[in-house]
């Protein structure tokens, strides 16, 4: 795992979309070869989001050929409610770019049969070879998408009933109306993030510090899903200084130092790299 530690959400956001567009654009997707990108809400992400809209509109990055899949959706408001998680990811983001509303797969919380509902979408990402990269936020008790804190770390797609901690969290967006919260959600399990070929977590903010130094600095644990990514052969976590306030300083000193060390190896690898060209051009002449 790496922890990637930037000044504030802003940074981070910058950070993540530029990472996510260079994976898009070496990938080169196709119709027939899309990129399969899974995405959170949450108030964590938007600045990435303002980020790679902002790279769409410069020609930088176009996610015509990407497929998407979100990671969850409550259960029981339709998907015209102000914060379905459905209408949350068309206002902060895809009605922003150039992605064909087909390519868009959210799950639907009013489906008559939510069994199923939630099978065939473990189904459809399937089809497509499975995600290539999940981006994911937590909540304060270090769920990832609403694996609440007890969840099987070999979860799949399913119901979830949520976590009073969760229910308060999530008022803010009801107008504080706690009654108003749905108390189920449709969510991808912890295996089914688990089995995507990368994973980058954005942690920003005191709020989220606890998690955070659960999910880097102990063991794997249930009661704190996020931690399960310790085992992913390709996880990114992306923190502002804020969320780094309970981690030791000698862990913050560590992941700042690999990064310092892996900058200076990219740098040695662009130089040597950019004198093999000349070195090519000159016995040319
Ligand atoms: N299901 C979502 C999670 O996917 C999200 O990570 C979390 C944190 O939200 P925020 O980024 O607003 O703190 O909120 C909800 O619980």
């Amino acid at each position: 795992m790496r922890l990637i530690i930037r000044e504030d959400p802003p940074a981070v956001g910058e950070y993540i979309a530029n990472y996510i567009c260079k994976r898009i654009n070496d990938f080169a997707p196709t119709p027939e070869r899309p990129f399969v990108l899974g995405l959170p809400t949450g108030s964590s992400p938007i600045p990435t989001y303002k980020a790679l809209i902002k790279l769409v509109k410069a020609g930088k990055l176009s996610f015509k050929n990407v497929v998407t899949f979100n990671m969850d959706e409550y259960v029981g408001i339709p998907r015209e409610h102000p914060e379905s998680y459905h209408t949350f990811m068309f206002r902060e983001f895809f009605s922003h770019i150039d992605i064909p509303p087909s390519q868009v797969n959210i799950l639907d919380g009013t489906a008559t049969d939510l069994v199923a509902e939630c099978n065939a979408y473990e189904e459809r990402i399937k089809k497509y070879g499975g995600i290539e990269l999940f981006l994911g936020g937590i909540g304060e008790d270090g769920h990832i998408a609403f694996n609440e804190p007890g969840s099987s770390l070999a979860s799949r797609t399913r119901i979830k009933t949520l976590a009073y901690d969760t229910i308060l969290a999530n008022a803010r967006f009801f107008n504080n109306d706690i009654s108003a919260v749905p108390r189920m959600a449709l969510t991808v399990g912890v295996a089914t993030v688990m089995d995507s070929r990368e994973v980058i977590v954005v942690v920003t903010g005191l709020r989220k510090a606890l998690a955070l130094s659960k999910a880097v600095e102990d063991g794997v644990n249930h009661l704190w899903t996020v931690s399960a990514l310790q085992m992913h052969p390709w996880a990114l976590i992306v923190v502002d200084e804020d969320a780094t306030s309970e981690l030791h300083v000698k862990t913050v000193k560590y992941f700042k130092s690999i990064e310092r060390v892996q900058d200076e190896v990219e740098r040695n690898q662009a130089q040597i790299k950019a004198n093999a060209i000349l070195l090519k051009q000159v016995s040319a002449e």
